[in-house]
């Protein structure tokens, strides 16, 4: 028997046990659709946006847990945040794995605390990761969002047609400058354009740990002259063409840095001056360091890549939302006025700060419900149980890959009335008029693997949106019968999803702003 024919026949037999073995427990299993002998719901499962079809299923099959078989490993969906909040909150200890990504080590990921699986790794980049970004300790970036803000604000009034890049060079600004202390120039700089062609990589790179390579790690090694022959393997070929860019982020902006921290020289409040420094000033005493410099390059790309795309889509969708509903703008814009006070010409008499943020409860509910209307990752990052578990009388095996849908969970009718709608009123209690309806959970994830940048990302959302608010005009632009051109909701398939461009007419209030900008 050849080697090849051996090779088919050990797969072939695995399948089989696996299937055989499933077959057996089928009925303790979670509910969904029927799958086909050997790949089980590979061909079920659609290519983009599973997210919708997964709510539909949920629906069709009354349940808020889905089971999946793909060529043999268990996939669970949680479709409603009691679901999530059971699982990979209280019980988080077994749903803190997570799957291999095997199409994101083709694209050059390593020591990535999002990928990393459960271990002393893991633990360690947290454990640095979490210390950096507490609420309080990410009061020491504020003064950096805050500048990189009015930055963005005045080159938008200089080039109000770039206004997109414009705002993801504030993104970007702020996690290279949290990050490294590297301090980004103008929007054509190089590590715009570095984050970029990361941003293309991983959001074109499909829904994470569901792509065939993920499933038969061997496949990877595929000759692309092969691998073009079918779709399936589209995202392999992707991966593959864009490895450059993921190893660009982690060598560039550390190589930039690397000498002058070496050499003592000014001391930046980035998370790699702080921890690479501490790192050499105990290298230097002779004591043990418990992390090594890849584990630190690892941390720090991590910052960059976690936390600069997926701040910018966030600031795009609230503009999105404020520029579907005109309303929720000028109240918004009514409150700043209420809180910080106007001139005779209606003007603010400065510009709103952080302190001012805990007053602009308005505002905050725009940023609940902007998280909440688009979550940017709608199966967010899959979890993996480390074993055996039982929910509701259902078996979840070990090893099981699960995701939370949290877009069925935004669109939960039994917590959200006009689910489609962008309404901040939502959150505000009956007794001021509102609708009573629960904070968003989800967005940033659950159990031990939540996010642990939300604090970073929603100061930076909200100094960037509140001095938008304070000193522009956001408006729709118009087609040749004057006529509202209404921006069209969509967004790329990935990691973390993407807004596609839409047009919006950003433009100073007056001089006064202008003035404040420059002050
Ligand atoms: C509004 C912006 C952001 C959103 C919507 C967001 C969302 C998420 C989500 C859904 C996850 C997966 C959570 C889970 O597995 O349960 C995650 C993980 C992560 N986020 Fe964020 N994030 C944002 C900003 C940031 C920022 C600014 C940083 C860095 C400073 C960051 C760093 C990370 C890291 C390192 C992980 C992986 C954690 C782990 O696997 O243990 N994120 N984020």
């Amino acid at each position: 028997m050849s080697a090849v024919n051996f090779a088919i026949g050990a797969i072939i037999f695995v399948l089989l046990r696996h299937w055989l073995r499933g077959d057996r427990r089928r009925h303790l299993l979670p509910r969904g659709p029927l799958g086909r002998p050997l790949v089980g719901h590979l061909h079920a499962i659609p290519d983009e946006h599973p997210e919708f079809q997964y709510a539909r299923w949920a629906k069709e099959y009354d349940t808020d847990i889905l089971h999946f078989n793909v060529l043999g490993r268990s996939i669970i969906v949680l479709n409603s945040v009691e679901a999530a909040h059971d699982l990979l909150d209280k019980r988080g200890a077994n749903y803190a794995d997570r799957p291999r990504f095997v199409l994101f080590e083709v694209m050059g990921w390593g020591v990535t605390l999002t990928f990393l699986r459960w271990s002393p790794r893991f633990i360690l980049h947290r454990k640095l990761f979490q210390k950096s970004f507490t609420q309080s300790a990410c009061k020491a970036y504020q003064p950096i969002q805050a500048e990189e803000a009015r930055r963005a604000a005045r080159a938008i009034i200089a080039d109000p047609d770039s206004w997109e890049i414009l705002l993801r060079r504030f993104s970007t600004a702020v996690v290279l400058r949290v990050g490294f202390g590297i301090e980004v120039q103008e929007k054509d700089d190089p590590y715009i354009k570095m984050m970029l062609d990361v941003e293309e990589a991983t959001g074109q790179g499909g829904v994470p740990a569901g792509n065939i390579v993920d499933f038969f790690p061997m496949l990877r090694y595929l000759p692309s002259s092969v691998a073009r022959l079918n779709k399936l393997f589209r995202p392999l070929i992707h991966a593959r063409s864009t490895k450059q860019f993921i190893q660009r982020l982690h060598d560039a902006p550390w190589g930039s840095v690397e000498s002058s921290i070496r050499a003592g020289e000014q001391l930046k409040p980035s998370f790699v001056h702080i921890q690479f420094g501490r790192y050499l000033a105990n290298e230097a005493a002779g004591k043990p360091n418990d992390a090594t410099i890849e584990d630190l390059k690892g941390i720090a790309g991590a910052i960059a890549i976690a936390g600069g795309n997926t701040t910018w889509s966030t600031i795009i969708v609230c503009i999105l939302g404020l520029l579907k509903n005109a309303e929720a703008l000028s109240k918004a814009r009514a409150e700043m006025e209420d809180i910080i006070g106007v001139n005779g010409n209606g003007d603010l008499l400065r510009l709103p700060t952080f302190e001012d943020r805990p007053r602009l409860k308005y505002l905050a509910n725009v940023l609940h419900e902007t998280t909440r209307w688009q979550p940017l990752s709608p199966l967010g990052v899959p979890h993996a149980t480390l074993a055996d578990d039982e929910y509701k009388g259902y078996h979840i095996p070990a090893g099981s890959v699960v995701y939370p849908n949290v877009r069925a969970m935004s669109r939960d009718e039994r917590h959200y009335s006009s689910p489609e709608e962008f309404c901040p009123e939502r959150y505000e209690s009956v007794s001021e008029g509102g609708r009573g309806e629960p904070l968003p959970e989800g967005p940033f994830g659950f159990g031990r693997r939540a996010c642990p940048g939300k604090y970073l990302a929603m100061s930076g959302v909200y100094i960037m949106i509140s001095t938008l608010i304070a000193t522009m005009h956001l408006r729709c632009p118009r087609d040749e019968n004057g006529n509202e051109i209404q921006p069209n909701v969509t967004f790329s398939d990935g990691l973390s999803g993407v807004p596609d461009s839409f047009g919006c007419l950003i433009t100073p209030r007056s001089r006064h702003a202008e003035v404040l900008l420059r002050d």
